[in-house]
């Protein structure tokens, strides 16, 4: 069984790359050894255009992937989350492609004739196959943008246009899709950093998200590896 590790930025991760690293029977490059599966470590880098690229070359036929995790943190649009909290990114979908409207408002695709297609359901939402209805962390939907929100204005438009969407990511709907295209079961675990409110970088907590995370990551992981 061949299992990949995605994470936008190594930080994200390291607690876990050095768990696997101590139990591992043995290396190469960036793919782990264990006895019944092979674990792979990559790094996307942030937004979707490097996710997706990276899944490209690691998505090939030859060696295919048989479950797909990507951790990482992320910001919480719903306001019952708490810092640090754990979730199950269940669906996800892109919150900023399109075309800029006069007034700054969101035209989606679909308004100039582009409506979704496969992978994403007509709504555009993405809905991976996985593993993620038997986890104990709470199923939420992820909404993906190339710049995390960072005024009252942008907030408010995200609200307004994706209403469902609970937590926001730069990387979740390129896993997602790449995931569904290549017929990769998928699961997308966040830690919550911060909320998604006017910026205020003093108010996330990275150390605690990260390291929820990473305990989140392990006990996914811990049957897989032994
Ligand atoms: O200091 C900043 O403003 C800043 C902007 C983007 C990312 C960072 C990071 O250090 C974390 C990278 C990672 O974080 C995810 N993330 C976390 N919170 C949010 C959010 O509110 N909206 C969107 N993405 C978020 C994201 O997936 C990045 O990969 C710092």
């Amino acid at each position: 069984m061949r299992i990949l590790l995605l994470a936008a930025t190594p930080p994200e991760v390291l607690p876990t790359v050095q768990w696997l690293r101590q139990r591992s029977t043995g290396s190469r490059e960036n793919v782990l050894s264990f006895p019944r599966c092979e674990v792979a470590v990559a790094f996307g880098g942030i937004g979707s255009m490097t996710t997706a690229f990276t899944l490209g070359q690691i998505f090939r036929p030859d060696a295919p992937v048989n479950l797909a995790i990507q951790a990482g943190v992320g910001g919480a649009l719903d306001r019952s989350l708490q810092l640090g909290q754990v979730v199950n990114v269940v669906s996800d979908r892109t919150m900023d492609l399109g075309a800029e409207d006069r007034d700054g408002a969101l035209l989606q695709p679909a308004a100039f004739g582009f409506p979704p297609a496969h992978p994403f359901r007509e709504d555009g939402v993405l809905i991976p196959a996985g593993p993620s209805a038997i986890l104990p962390y709470p199923t939420v939907a992820g909404g993906t943008v190339n710049r995390t929100t960072g005024s009252a204005t942008s907030l408010q438009r995200i609200k307004t246009d994706f209403p469902d969407v609970q937590v926001e990511s730069m990387e979740g709907a390129a896993f997602f899709y790449a995931c569904i295209s290549c017929e990769v079961a998928a699961l997308q675990l966040r830690s919550i950093s911060n909320y998604v409110e006017p910026r205020n970088r003093d108010a996330w907590n990275m150390p605690l998200a990260i390291a929820n995370l990473n305990e989140a990551v392990q006990r996914v992981l811990a049957p897989f590896i032994q």
